[in-house]
């Protein structure tokens, strides 16, 4: 579903590499945590997937296609096979919570009928029932978190990309974000998250990527946070 092929990103104007001759497979279905300090290349890694930036080399596959090489119109229907999550949610602040999750859709020229048939389904999946008409700040943290999910998850994408999405919430906020997004990846959608919280990692048993200094110095099935065994 993703896959690095010795994919090097530099910035212009610094002279080490943000991802250093990175190569990465992962497969439909996989549930991946990338991990690593600051600054060790993760945001970038995923800002590739999404083709926010090209590789400086390498090659970047997304869904079967080369994405390095995708004529830029194509992109809108790359990102369209690609939810996002983030630590500050990005929530439309003026918009309901259902018109949050409904924008999604109709940006992408979806029916009115899909509307009111898929926003209630994905609220009552992310357990918002009954709080469609709130707006984000009547909501707490680990709410406005679902209500983000929600947009993200509404249009069935193949792959959910979230970066530090509990980096917000307090560690019980962040176990029931977490139970989302294993559901969520149980449907079939590839998910791949980057964190710093050892606690959800070492619980959740996931394959795990670590980088450090933009090179992958460990790719672990069923990992842990912290040092590799
Ligand atoms: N847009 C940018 N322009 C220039 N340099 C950048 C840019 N984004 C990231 N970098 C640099 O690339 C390196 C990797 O950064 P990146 O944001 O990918 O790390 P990270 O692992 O996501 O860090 P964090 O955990 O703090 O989010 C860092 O040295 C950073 O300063």
């Amino acid at each position: 579903m993703i896959r690095f092929e010795k994919v090097t990103k530099t910035y212009p104007g610094h002279a080490h590499a943000a991802l250093d001759q990175v190569s990465v497979d992962v497969d439909k279905g996989e549930f991946v945590f990338l991990v690593g300090s600051s600054g060790s290349g993760k945001s970038t890694f995923l800002r590739l997937v999404l083709r926010e930036y090209r590789p400086t080399s390498g090659r970047v596959y997304v869904a079967g296609k080369e994405i390095n090489r995708l004529a830029s119109w194509k992109v809108p229907r790359l990102r369209r096979e690609i939810g996002t999550v983030f630590q500050d949610f990005r929530l439309l602040g003026n918009k309901s919570v259902s018109e949050n999750v409904a924008f999604a859709l109709q940006v992408i020229g979806r029916s009115r009928s899909d509307i009111d048939k898929l926003v209630p389904e994905t609220l009552e999946l992310v357990g918002l029932t009954g709080k469609g008409d709130r707006l984000p700040d009547e909501l707490s943290g680990g709410e406005q978190q679902r209500v983000a999910i929600a947009r993200a998850f509404v249009n069935r994408p193949k792959i959910l990309i979230a970066d530090e999405p509990t980096g917000n919430l307090d560690p019980t906020t962040s176990v029931g974000i977490m139970k989302l997004l294993d559901r969520i990846n149980r449907t079939g959608t590839t998910v791949v998250m980057a964190t710093h919280d050892a606690g959800i990692v070492d619980q959740m048993r996931k394959r795990v990527i670590e980088l450090e200094h933009g090179r992958v110095v460990r790719d672990q099935a069923q990992g842990v946070y912290g040092a590799s065994n």
